[in-house]
C-alpha cells in the first residue's frame, strides 16, 4: 500500500499525542482569554508551523513568542488536518487565534499538518502567500521520540507497551509500515507541500540545532519573517536538571512541559544502523528537494 494509506491511519487513539498544555501564564493563551485590548483583533495566521511531530514544534513556538511582534495560539488547532474541524470554516479557525495588534503576526502550530494529505491544499486555499515553518530533526531520532511519547501515553492509560526493537523489527526485517517510520520520510511529505508552495515561502528549522543553540535558529526565523531582531542570548538559559534550554522573557523564567525532552530508550546498535540506512536515500532526496543539507545519519 502507498505511504498515504498508512498515514491515513494516523487517527488511531493510541498514537495520539497527549493534549498539549500551555507552559506558562504569559503565553498568548492567557492573553486571548482576557477581554479584547483596544486596537486589537483576531487574525488568521500569517505563519504556520506545520510540523513535524516531535521535531521541536512546541519549543519553536514558545521561543518565537518571546518576540514582541509575534503572538501565538496556545493550543494545537488541527484545523487543516482534521475534517471535523475543517468543515467548521475559517471564521471558527480565526476565533481560536489570540488578539493581536497591527504590527504583530499570528502563528499557530499543529505538527500533524506536515504529514497530512489535505493540509497543503487547504492552507494554500486559505492564504496562498502564507509563510510556513517546518522543524525537522534526524529522522531516526524522531522515530525514537515518537515511540517514547506513545510509550508514556500507553503507560499512563495502563495499556501494554512494547520494546522499541519489537515494533521496529518484524520477522527479522525493518517494519517500514510503522507509522513513526512513515512520518520520518521527509521527502515523501515535502513533495506534497512543494506542489502548492515555493521554497521561498518555506523555512526549515533544524530541530537538532534548536536544542543545542536555540538563538542561532531563531535569528534565522526572524530574518525569514522579516522581523526586526529582538530575540537575544539572555532570553535563554540552560537548565541542568532538564538538560535543555529554557526561556527567560518579561522577567519570568520557564521551561517546556515535562513531556518535552524525555529520556529516550537505548536502542540496539544494529537496529539503529538499519534505520539510518533506510532513511539515507530519503534524506538525500529531501536535501535535493529543499536545496539544503542537514547532519542526519
Ligand atoms: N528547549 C527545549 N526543551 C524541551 N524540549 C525541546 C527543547 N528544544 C527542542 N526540544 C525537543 O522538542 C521535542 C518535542 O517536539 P514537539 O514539541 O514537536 O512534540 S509534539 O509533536 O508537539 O508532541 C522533544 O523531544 P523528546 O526529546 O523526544 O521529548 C525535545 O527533544
Amino acid at each position: 500500500a502507498p505511504v498515504e494509506y498508512y498515514l491515513q491511519q494516523n487517527a488511531s487513539l493510541q498514537e495520539m499525542p497527549m493534549p498539549e498544555v500551555a507552559v506558562a501564564s504569559n503565553t498568548s493563551d492567557y492573553y486571548s482569554s482576557q477581554s479584547q485590548p483596544p486596537g486589537t483583533s483576531r487574525h488568521i495566521p500569517q505563519t504556520i508551523i506545520v510540523g513535524v511531530r516531535k521535531g521541536g514544534t512546541r519549543a519553536l513556538l514558545e521561543m518565537l513568542d518571546i518576540h514582541p511582534n509575534i503572538v501565538v495560539a496556545a493550543t494545537e488547532v488541527h484545523f487543516f488536518d482534521w475534517d471535523e474541524n475543517y468543515i467548521k470554516g475559517t471564521e471558527w479557525y480565526r476565533n481560536l487565534m489570540p488578539f493581536s495588534y497591527k504590527n504583530q503576526i499570528t502563528i499557530e502550530k499543529t505538527p500533524g499538518y506536515f504529514t497530512s494529505l489535505h493540509a497543503p491544499k487547504r492552507i494554500h486555499d486559505m492564504n496562498s502567500s502564507v509563510k510556513l515553518l517546518i522543524i525537522l530533526r534526524d529522522p531516526t531520532e524522531r522515530v525514537i521520540s515518537d515511540y517514547t511519547q506513545v510509550y508514556y501515553n500507553r503507560l499512563e492509560s495502563h495499556k501494554p507497551v512494547q520494546r522499541f526493537e519489537d515494533i521496529v523489527i518484524k520477522n527479522g526485517v525493518l517494519n517500514t509500515k510503522y507509522k513513526a517510520i512513515q512520518r520520518s520520510l521527509y521527502d515523501v511529505h515535502m513533495e506534497r507541500w512543494l506542489k502548492y508552495f515555493n521554497m521561498n515561502q518555506i523555512h526549515i528549522v533544524d530541530g537538532n540545532t534548536l536544542i543545542k543553540t536555540p538563538l542561532k535558529e531563531l535569528q534565522k526565523v526572524e530574518r525569514f519573517l522579516n522581523l526586526p531582531p529582538r530575540i537575544v542570548s539572555s532570553n535563554f538559559y540552560f537548565n541542568q536538571t532538564k538538560g535543555f534550554y529554557c526561556i527567560r522573557s518579561d522577567g519570568k523564567e520557564r521551561c517546556l512541559h515535562e513531556s518535552k525532552g524525555r529520556p529516550h530508550p537505548v536502542v540496539n546498535g544494529t537496529v539503529l544502523e538499519q534505520l539510518y540506512s533506510y532513511f539515507r536515500e530519503h534524506n538525500r532526496s529531501f536535501y535535493k528537494m529543499v536545496n539544503q543539507s542537514f547532519n542526519w545519519h
